[in-house]
């Protein structure tokens, strides 16, 4: 299996490296557009291998789409991320050029491979690569569930004081403060997470998870990239073994939950094929309003990519 990841920054190295450690792909090419990052950061993995026990190959270019193609699966990180003070959205004019042409080179290259977007903000660049790509919806997605739903059982493991493995979750909508946590979905080793904690501290926690990148880029300056890395990879291991794992990931909706047109972040089951199935939750009077705020929001900001567009056309 051959897995492309663009932008060598701090996400996309992140998840080249786990790709490569954990070997999930046999060859993993990084793309960025400074010269000789991708490949000081494919060199450097690379060089890790001896001393991790892999035999993935990661190899580094600079622009050179030639390198990628035929890949099974490209995961774009390229784009600018948030500084303290600004929104996800205050990235869209400037990624949204960025992801826009990463597509059309991707699919020129690797018409059949599998994309998933990580660039921020991340329902709108889903919009952008899916319109660009011409692919099916089941093979442009976007990461930002997994993530999401990790900070969420962290968050939680940490006030349970239980491990983290055993905390099952599922978070919907869009990426960003208009998220929509499930705490009727969480359950702690199969126990309904309110039973275990009172319902101040959840209501603490969900408001915490909503802010969770925001609260890391007031610390680093920057966002997040472990977990972000991490949970790329994720998705690429689902597909590229099959897994049919269950992730909440974001997808262009068709009527699926009443919402048509709209990107946003559903359970899905993701296998070889890409999206295998959007499942459908029976969600509760208060759930549904979520995700109605959640989705009026994404859709404000796709149409602002489409003025965008439109201006220069
Ligand atoms: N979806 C999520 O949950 C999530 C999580 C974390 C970060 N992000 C987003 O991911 C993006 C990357 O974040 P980061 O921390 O890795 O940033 P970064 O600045 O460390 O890396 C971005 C890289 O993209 C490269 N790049 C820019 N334009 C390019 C182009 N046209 N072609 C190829 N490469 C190009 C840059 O040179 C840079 O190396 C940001 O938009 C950020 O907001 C999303
Ligand atoms: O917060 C950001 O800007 C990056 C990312 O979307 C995150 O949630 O970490």
């Amino acid at each position: 299996m051959k897995v492309t990841v663009v932008g060598a920054g701090n996400v996309g190295a992140t998840c080249a490296d786990v790709l490569a450690y954990r070997e999930i792909a046999n060859e993993v090419v990084l793309v960025d557009i400074k010269e000789g990052f991708a490949e000081g950061k494919a060199l450097d993995i690379w060089q890790k291998a001896p001393i991790n026990l892999y035999d993935t190959r990661t190899v580094g270019v600079t622009n050179d789409y030639s390198k990628t193609a035929g890949s099974d699966v490209v995961v774009i990180t390229s784009g600018l991320p948030r500084k303290p003070g600004m929104t996800r959205d205050d990235l869209i004019s400037t990624n949204a050029g960025i992801v826009t042409s990463v597509t059309e080179n991707i699919v020129k290259h690797s018409p059949d491979a599998i994309i998933i977007v990580v660039s921020n903000p991340l329902d709108v660049m889903t919009y952008a690569a899916h319109i660009t790509s011409k692919l099916p919806r089941t093979r442009v997605m976007g990461m930002a569930g997994i993530l999401d739903t990790a900070r969420y059982r962290a968050f939680l493991a940490e006030a349970l004081n239980v491990s983290p493995k055993d905390i099952q979750a599922v978070l919907m909508g869009g990426h960003g403060d208009t998220m929509v946590p499930l705490p009727r979905y969480t359950t702690v080793g199969g126990i309904p997470v309110t039973e275990l904690i009172d319902e101040e501290t959840l209501n603490a926690i969900v408001e915490r998870t909503k802010n969770g990148g925001g609260e890391l880029v007031k610390l680093m300056g920057t966002s997040a990239w472990y977990a972000p890395g991490s949970a790329a990879a994720q998705m690429v291991e689902a597909i590229v073994r099959d897994q049919r794992r269950v992730f909440p990931v974001c997808v262009k909706l068709e009527g699926e939950y009443g919402i048509d047109g709209v990107y946003l972040g559903v359970p899905v089951i993701l296998g070889k094929n890409g999206i295998e199935k959007i499942i459908e939750l029976q969600l509760n009077e208060d759930e549904k309003q979520l995700l109605e705020t959640s989705r009026g929001h994404v859709k404000e900001v796709m149409d602002a990519l489409d003025n965008i567009n439109a201006a220069k056309a």
